[in-house]
């Protein structure tokens, strides 16, 4: 156990990770995170650790996660679970709806009449960040619903920091723990699934159900992400030690 009682990690985990506020520092805006240059090799030297079980699950595009993580392409769950992509790298057939073009649009024209907000368009969802201009976070939240509205049973308005997102209902971050749980490397180990927003409450409670954990940043590693970074290099260091002097 870690001082703060969050468990070490062990070889026989299957770790699933969020990105935003969990392994990067939030930034002002999306474009604007920071990648600490070890982290990449060092989820590349845990995910060998753990033979190949470490999946980063979110709410970025695909693109997106291997862009940041870039040389490191992990499996995982992306668009908030729309997008899957298996250990051995292949991205599995979607059915996922796609919003229509009229609510980006729609959207866009709200942005433009508000300096401050910020429109992130995404191959399965949209996002208006209100950051720079918190009281407008409102009016955000009440343009989306009106557009998700009008075809509930396909999408949902997801809060997240600072923002709020239209995605596909379907997409959770359950069910990519579900489906990669359903494969090697995943299957038969110990799931543990560490994020910090709404979106990662049910991929938390479905790596529960799985008889493994769900730890969230804020509540468990009061250091934020530098305390999940420093976590993720402590456990190359121990259950890898020539990985860990590789990267040193
Ligand atoms: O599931 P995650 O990996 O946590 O992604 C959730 C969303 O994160 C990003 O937005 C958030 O982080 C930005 C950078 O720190 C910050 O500026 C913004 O206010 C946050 O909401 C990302 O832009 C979204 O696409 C993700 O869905």
């Amino acid at each position: 156990m870690t001082r703060l009682g969050v468990p070490e990690i062990e070889a026989d985990w299957a770790l699933f990770l969020d990105l935003d506020g969990t392994l990067l520092d939030i930034a002002p805006r999306p474009d604007a995170v920071r990648v600490p240059d070890r982290l990449p090799g060092d989820l590349a030297g845990l995910s060998q650790c753990l033979g190949g079980a470490l999946a980063v699950v979110s709410g970025r595009d695909c693109s997106t996660i291997d862009h940041l993580l870039a040389p490191f392409a992990p499996p995982g769950g992306f668009g908030h679970g729309a997008e899957l992509r298996s250990a051995d790298g292949i991205l599995l057939p979607d059915s996922m709806p796609v919003p229509p073009a009229a609510w980006a649009e729609s959207l866009a024209a709200l942005v433009a009449s508000r300096p401050g907000l910020l429109l992130e368009r995404k191959p399965h969802g949209l996002a208006v960040h209100f950051r720079a201009v918190p009281d407008e976070g409102t009016r955000v939240h009440e343009s989306m619903q009106r557009l998700a509205a009008t075809r509930p049973a396909d999408f949902a308005v997801l809060p997240a920091h600072m923002a709020f997102e239209i995605r596909p209902r379907a997409a959770t971050k359950a069910r990519a723990v579900e489906t990669l749980m359903a494969a090697p490397p995943f299957t038969g180990r110990r799931p543990v699934f560490v994020g910090d927003d709404v979106t990662d409450e049910d991929g938390m409670e479905a790596a529960r159900r799985f008889g493994g954990l769900g730890l969230h940043v804020g509540r468990d590693f009061t250091g934020g992400p530098a305390q999940v970074r420093n976590w993720i290099a402590r456990a190359v260091a121990h259950l890898s030690p020539d990985i860990a002097h590789a990267q040193s």
